[in-house]
């Protein structure tokens, strides 16, 4: 399970499902030239056969990173995912590979937020069938059905980076923002907290989704919830396609109790552009269907790149696990003068003693030493006092690998 220290050309980096030029540029910049890139995502039986040999693989929400994969990828230090969800990576059997797994939480917020402004209105005017009309050669000239925005009840599910964000621009249209969340949290402006799911429902205009994807998220918005919806309501979801059941949803449309939604995300989703969107909601009239796209903005993809192509670099060079969402966190600064041991072990007692003998036995000046645990993970960073071309950090690495419970160890090039 151990690595040794590698030239940063002989570091392999597996880029999937096409992330933004960016992050090449950020880690061609920081001398790492073996960067495989590809437009797709691959299948797990393909995924296990190529990450044998990567250091490094950066995917976006399709790619699903299994136990299986893990198993596969001796060679694997980290994951970055190139968006916010990281809910298809097994994060557990990553850590428990002690491969640290980072995500960009914010640079595609701000896009998701204005989708879904756009949305409200677009809806609130039925502008989707009007629209689908006048292609075909219709006119419907009508206020019938049409309203404005402004005093309507906006309530949002999950009031995160997103829902936050979207509460900020949907007041400055002069909408009403009532939200629920599980955790208690800041009101923006003039937004107001209600403490149960039903009663947003029972109150809201307009219902959008900012949950993450969690085993309490699944399926949240189903018939019994679509119910308790206001009749001529709308729905939105930009957040993941378990969290409303489709099929309800799609009747709660044709029945006309809800007057519009707009999905973004589905349970299933096409592998690829050349792959036919099936979904029960096709055709249906005043329902905005997209592709997945919420964060698919060039500001917002850009940005993506330079944040987590940023975050693996410092990783591999560093040893910094900051924002990691699977692993103790350790910023670090940089190492100059000195060799950099990382060692990832099973949180169990007495680990950094028997580190610290094994620099007693070697007589290594320590300068520098960081341990950081969670609940299942330790990780420990050692400086060494050593010059570049003595070998001495190879025996002290080949010692810490022979302690019991290490998942991982190796030294910084
Ligand atoms: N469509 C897209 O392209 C796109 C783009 C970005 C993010 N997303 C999705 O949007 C999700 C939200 O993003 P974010 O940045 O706002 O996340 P966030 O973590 O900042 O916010 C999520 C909020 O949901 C709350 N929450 C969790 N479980 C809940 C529950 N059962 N009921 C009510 N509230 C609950 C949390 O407390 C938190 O406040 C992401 O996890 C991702 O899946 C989709
Ligand atoms: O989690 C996210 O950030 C969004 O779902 C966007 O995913 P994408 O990078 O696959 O568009």
């Amino acid at each position: 399970m151990s690595q040794v220290s590698l030239a940063k050309d002989k570091i392999q980096i597996l880029l999937l499902e096409g992330v933004h030029d960016s992050a090449v540029r950020i880690l061609q910049q920081h001398g790492y030239s073996n960067i495989e890139f590809l437009k797709t995502s691959l299948s797990e039986a393909e995924l296990c056969e190529k990450v044998k040999d990567v250091h490094f693989i950066g995917i976006r929400s399709r790619t699903q990173l299994t136990a299986k994969v893990f198993q596969a990828a001796n060679k694997l230090a980290a994951v970055g995912c190139f968006c916010i969800g990281t809910n298809q990576v097994d994060l557990t059997a990553a850590r428990e590979h002690g491969v640290v797994v980072f995500n960009a939480p914010f640079s595609n917020t701000r896009s998701v937020a204005e989708l879904v402004l756009a949305e409200i209105i677009m809806l609130l005017r039925r502008i989707p069938e009007k629209s689908t009309a006048a292609h075909q050669g219709g006119w419907d000239k009508s206020a019938a059905g049409s309203f404005e925005a402004r005093g309507k009840i906006l309530g949002i599910i999950g009031y995160g980076h997103i829902g936050s964000q979207l509460s900020v621009l949907a007041e400055q249209i002069g909408m009403q923002v009532r939200f629920y969340d599980t955790e208690d949290k800041l009101s923006l402006g003039n937004a107001l907290q209600v403490a149960t799911l039903d009663e947003l429902l029972s109150i809201a205009d307009v219902v959008t989704l900012h949950v993450p994807e969690t085993p309490q998220t699944q399926w949240l918005i189903g018939a019994e919830e679509l119910q308790k919806m206001r009749p001529g309501s709308i729905l939105i979801n930009a957040s993941r396609g378990t969290v409303v059941a489709i099929e309800a949803l799609a009747d709660a449309l044709r029945s006309k109790h809800l007057g519009g939604a707009a999905i973004d995300v589905f349970p299933v989703e096409p592998k690829g552009n050349d792959e036919e969107f099936e979904s029960p909601l096709r055709g249906i009239a005043n329902c905005i269907l997209t592709p997945h796209v919420g964060g698919s903005t060039q500001e917002a993809q850009e940005n993506i790149g330079i944040e987590v192509a940023g975050k693996l670099v410092r990783y591999s060079d560093n040893g910094s696990t900051l924002s990691a969402v699977n692993f103790p966190e350790v910023a670090l600064p940089t190492h100059a003068g000195s060799r950099r041991l990382l060692h990832i072990h099973e949180n169990r007692p007495g680990m950094l003693t028997r580190i610290n003998q094994i620099m007693a036995d070697h007589n290594i000046n320590v300068s520098g030493q960081y341990l950081q645990t969670d609940a299942k993970v330790g990780y420990v960073v050692v400086d060494i006092d050593t010059p570049a071309e003595s070998n001495l950090a190879d025996t002290v690495l080949a010692e810490m690998r022979e302690i019991p419970g290490t998942i991982r160890a190796r030294v910084l090039y």
